[in-house]
C-alpha cells in the first residue's frame, strides 16, 4: 500500500522547469529520504507536494485521492505535516506557547501525541517556558518537528534538520526522528548520507530536477558509485 503516490510531477519557478518529472512512493510506516546536492530540487518537490509551489503537470494522491488541485490548508488538514527548512515559527512564543497554536484541535489524542513528543524530545519539556527564538539550533528542529506531529498527521515531510547543526546534535535528531516510526511516516529531505541512512529504510536520489535512482537503504550502502556520483562522497 502506498501513502503517498507522486507520478512525473513537474514544477515550474516562472520561466524556469525545475521539476522535470518526479515520481515517488511513499510507504506507510517507513522513513523515505530523498537525496541530492545544493538545488537538485528536494524542497521544490516537498513545496509542490505541499501545494507551496504548484506542480503544472503529474499527478499527487494521498491515500488513493487526488490533492494536486487541492489549495495547502486542505492539504494540511488531509494529515501531512510539512517542517520547511527554516522552519518558520515566532521566535516571539515560547515553546508552549507555539505547541498551543500549532494544534488543529485541543482533544485529548494531540494532548497524548504532546505528551508522546515531549518525551521523544525531552529538551522541549525542559524549556517549556522559554522563548524560541532562544532555543539552539538543533531545540528549534525538535520544536518544528514536534509541532507538526503533534496534530493528527499521517506524514511528516522533513526538510533538511540537520543543516548548520553539529554532529552530535544531528545524531541525536536522527534518533529520535527514528522513534517517531513508530507513530508517523516521514519523507525525509537530506544531505547527509551518513546520518540518513542510518534511519533510512527507502531512498530516492535527485539531481537536476529529477529522480535519478532509487531502492532500499541497503542498495545505496551497498553502492558507493552512486553515492560518488550524485553527493560527491565515497
Ligand atoms: N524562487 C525561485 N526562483 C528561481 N529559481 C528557484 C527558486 N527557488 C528555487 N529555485 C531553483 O530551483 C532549483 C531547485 O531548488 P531547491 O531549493 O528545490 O533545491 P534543493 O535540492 O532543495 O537544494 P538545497 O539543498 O540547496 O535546498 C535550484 O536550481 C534553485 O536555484
Amino acid at each position: 500500500m502506498t501513502l503517498l503516490q507522486v507520478k512525473d510531477m513537474q514544477t515550474f519557478i516562472e520561466q524556469y522547469h525545475i521539476l522535470q518529472g518526479v515520481t515517488m512512493d511513499v510507504t506507510p510506516g517507513e522513513i523515505t529520504v530523498l537525496f541530492g546536492r545544493n538545488g537538485a530540487g528536494k524542497t521544490t518537490t516537498l513545496r509542490s507536494i505541499m501545494g507551496l509551489q504548484p506542480a503544472s503537470k503529474g499527478s499527487i494522491h494521498w491515500k488513493g485521492e487526488s490533492i494536486e488541485r487541492l489549495a495547502t490548508y486542505q492539504i494540511a488538514r488531509k494529515g501531512i505535516g510539512y517542517v520547511p527548512e527554516d522552519q518558520s515559527m515566532f521566535y516571539d512564543l515560547t515553546v508552549g506557547e507555539t505547541m498551543r497554536i500549532a494544534m488543529r484541535r485541543q482533544d485529548d489524542r494531540t494532548m497524548e501525541r504532546q505528551e508522546w513528543i515531549l518525551n521523544v524530545f525531552p529538551d522541549l519539556r525542559t524549556f517549556w517556558n522559554r522563548k524560541t527564538g532562544l532555543l539552539s539550533g538543533g531545540q528549534k528542529q525538535m520544536m518544528a518537528i514536534a509541532r507538526a506531529y503533534v496534530n493528527d498527521n499521517d506524514l511528516l515531510l522533513i526538510d533538511e534538520p540537520s543543516k548548520g547543526l553539529a554532529p552530535i546534535m544531528v545524531e541525536k535528531l536522527m534518533q529520535s526522528i527514528e522513534m517517531m516510526k513508530a507513530k508517523t511516516t516521514v519523507l525525509l529531505v537530506e544531505q547527509n548520507f551518513f546520518m540518513a541512512q542510518t534511519i533510512g529504510d527507502r531512498y530516492y536520489m535527485m539531481d537536476e530536477g529529477k529522480i535519478v535512482h532509487q531502492g532500499s537503504m541497503q542498495e545505496l550502502r551497498n553502492n558507493g558509485e552512486i553515492r560518488r556520483k550524485y553527493l560527491g562522497i565515497a
